[in-house]
């Protein structure tokens, strides 16, 4: 028996690794995926023809990049219902629109036309009955402290030359974010719970939560 099969996942399962910049995400779900033996649904970062250009100017760039990762989260949706799930996935469409649309706009440096044109557009393509949302969205959670010792350890060039004022202004948004999130069942992890990078059996204690929430949540919803 294999540990999906162990903990009562199901094959079919769509779980979304959900949290701010730097706070682990890619880490867990390449980690989830592999215990798991489930596809990976990544953001493309070093592909990404807007990032480095946003992150010179975001005035300029914000309406051309949020557009930009709609069309490819969207094409990764669509990727996942045509293999009829059993995927790990790294961001959700949610965080797009809650967290970076709406910050650029409310700072200003999103144009409220263009706001307006990305929320329609957004809501048009998602907040339908027809979107299936994941079975499951785990929150990573942490302190900024940590979060930007990670920043920093990665070392984009683009994310370091990034004012600190702007990690801190996310991470405060995405805790009140998630504390009104419903779209679907979130699992919260607190990134010094576990190491999964050094402790081999973290992966499966991770799976194991997973398996209790998403039957709790499954008699739950019954
Ligand atoms: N559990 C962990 N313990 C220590 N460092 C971690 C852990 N998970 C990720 N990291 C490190 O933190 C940095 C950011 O991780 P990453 O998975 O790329 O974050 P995200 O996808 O959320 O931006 C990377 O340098 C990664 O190696
Ligand atoms: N929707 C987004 N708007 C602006 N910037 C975004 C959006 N989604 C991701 N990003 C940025 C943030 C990081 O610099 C990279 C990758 O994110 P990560 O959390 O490291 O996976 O893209």
């Amino acid at each position: 028996m294999n540990i999906r099969e162990k903990y009562g996942i199901p094959s079919n399962a769509v779980i979304t690794v959900a949290g701010t910049v730097g706070v682990g995400k890619s880490t867990m779900t390449t980690k989830l995926a592999e215990a798991l033996q489930f596809r990976t649904s990544f953001e493309k970062v070093d592909a990404n023809p807007y990032l480095d250009r946003f992150y010179d100017d975001f005035k300029k760039w914000s309406f051309h990049l949020q557009i930009y990762f709609l069309a490819e989260r969207f094409k990764e949706q669509k990727r996942m219902f045509e293999y009829g799930g059993g995927f790990v996935q790294d961001r959700s469409i949610y965080e797009d629109t809650g967290i970076f649309a709406k910050m650029h706009y409310e700072k200003g440096t999103m144009d409220p036309i263009d706001y307006e044109t990305y929320t329609n557009l957004f809501e048009a393509m998602v907040m339908t009955p027809y979107f299936p949302h994941p079975d499951v969205l785990i929150y990573l959670e942490g302190s900024i402290e940590d979060i930007l010792a990670r920043i920093q350890e990665r070392g984009r060039a683009m994310e370091q030359q990034t004012p600190i004022d702007y990690w801190l202004e996310m991470h405060e948004r995405y805790e009140k974010w998630i504390d009104s999130f419903n779209a679907c069942p979130v699992l919260r992890l607190n990134i010094n719970d576990y190491d999964l990078l050094n402790d081999p059996k973290c992966t499966e204690r991770i799976t194991e939560r997973i398996g209790h929430f998403m039957k709790q949540t499954a008699v739950l919803r019954k």
